[in-house]
């Protein structure tokens, strides 16, 4: 585990829960549909005349979204986006929500943020796929200005999510490439893993390579090595989304605690594969037993490029800083253990080079040397 250079008595070791706050962070994974207020669900549900809620108590929905998604299977935490999906379909709606998305973010401490949606599920109240596009990449504009309004400095792109057990693979495609200079930066498949292997979607894959764009698949969280091999070896995805179950292809020896990894495994670390983990919503749909048992431990410590995540915040109640401040008591990690998750992010992310770049060097590394001095002016 990455440690410091010297041990002084008066430097802490454990980052506080402030500092984490404070640290710039970079969030890949992160549903806006996943990801509501709960009373923003509360108001737009009233607007709109949907009356199925199953709570009108901002706070006892929020209880509520967090429970029902404690499921232990992915199937049922899904069940859960029917209530979030009903009230995101004008756009002032999915303009509302997109706005405090990036808001709540920049507030946590996030600068850069990929947020994905599967355009597909906001037509029901006749909203064409452009539309739903343009109305939520509004909003991200508009929260990065009230962000800005409110000392907070943050970037959303958006990322095109397509479902994998319907059949839009290549017309969302189609979409994320056709804005891709405004305000999308990929595409993605979400949804039920089992039963729906990505090369359902083999189209969409390789008509995205021949136009040089970029895409992450959801792969390995409720289903296992195939789901990835497919995913990296025939789809050719440049992230994956979770991917925890990468770990049955890699060999502790209970003796000596020598590791063995597979070809696959083998992979994915030697490629520099970028991993989405988000252990909360690990937990709540089975893919993990408990923290400490959770596949980033041990994937951290071999190098793999594993980035941390919030998927859905609404469902885990969660937030980028409690993600990490969960690891911190889990592993012991260091603000420069969540440096290292932070640059990984944005090596990973799909905005171009020299942007990443700069974000690393003029934004990430600096306010961390900066937290780590802290110690010295107390
Ligand atoms: O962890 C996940 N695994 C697979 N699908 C998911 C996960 N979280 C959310 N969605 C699905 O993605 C859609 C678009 O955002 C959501 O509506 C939900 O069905
Ligand atoms: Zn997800």
């Amino acid at each position: 585990m990455t440690s410091q250079t010297t041990v002084h008595p008066d430097r802490p070791r454990i980052p506080s829960p402030d500092q984490i706050r404070r640290a710039p962070k970079v969030l890949l994974h992160d549903h806006l549909d996943g990801g509501l207020r709960p009373g923003t669900i509360v108001d737009l549900a009233r607007e709109q005349g949907y009356t199925n809620l199953p709570e009108t108590d901002p706070d006892k929905l929020g209880v509520w979204f967090r429970d029902a998604a404690d499921s232990g299977s992915l199937e049922r935490y899904l069940e859960t986006f029917a209530h979030t999906c009903a009230v995101m379909q004008t756009k002032e709606a999915l303009f509302r929500v997109a706005a405090e998305c990036a808001e709540d973010l920049a507030e946590d401490g996030v600068v850069y943020a990929e947020i994905r949606y599967a355009p597909e599920q906001h037509l029901e109240k006749g909203l064409s796929l452009e539309e739903v596009v343009e109305a939520v990449n509004e909003g991200f504009r508009e929260g990065e200005r009230r962000a800005k309004e409110n000392g907070h400095r943050i970037r959303v792109g958006a990322l095109l999510t397509a479902m994998r057990h319907a059949a839009r693979a290549l017309e969302i495609a189609e979409l994320a490439n056709r804005y891709r200079d405004s305000g999308v930066v990929g595409f993605d498949i979400a949804g039920a893993e089992a039963g729906f292997p990505p090369t359902r979607h083999l189209d969409a894959f390789e008509y995205l390579k021949r136009e040089n764009n970029h895409f992450t698949i959801h792969a390995g969280e409720a289903f296992g090595l195939p789901s990835i091999w497919q995913a990296l070896q025939w789809c050719g995805a440049d992230r994956l989304g979770h991917g925890v179950r990468i770990i049955d292809d890699i060999e502790v020896d209970k003796e000596d605690g020598t590791v063995r990894l597979g070809r696959l495994a083998s992979y994915v670390r030697d490629k520099r594969i970028p991993l989405e983990m988000c252990p909360s919503s690990n937990l709540q749909t089975g893919a993990a037993g408990s923290l400490a048992e959770h596949p980033i431990g041990l994937l951290r410590e071999l190098r793999f490029r594993i980035t941390v995540n919030t998927d859905n915040r609404l469902m885990s109640g969660t937030s980028m800083s409690r993600e990490f401040a969960l690891l911190v008591e889990t592993f012991g990690y260091t603000l420069t253990d969540l440096e290292w998750f932070t640059v990984n992010a944005l090596k990973s992310a799909f905005i171009p080079f020299d942007e990443r770049l700069a974000m690393i060097n003029d934004v990430v590394k600096p306010r961390y040397a900066e937290l780590r001095s802290e110690w010295l002016f107390r």
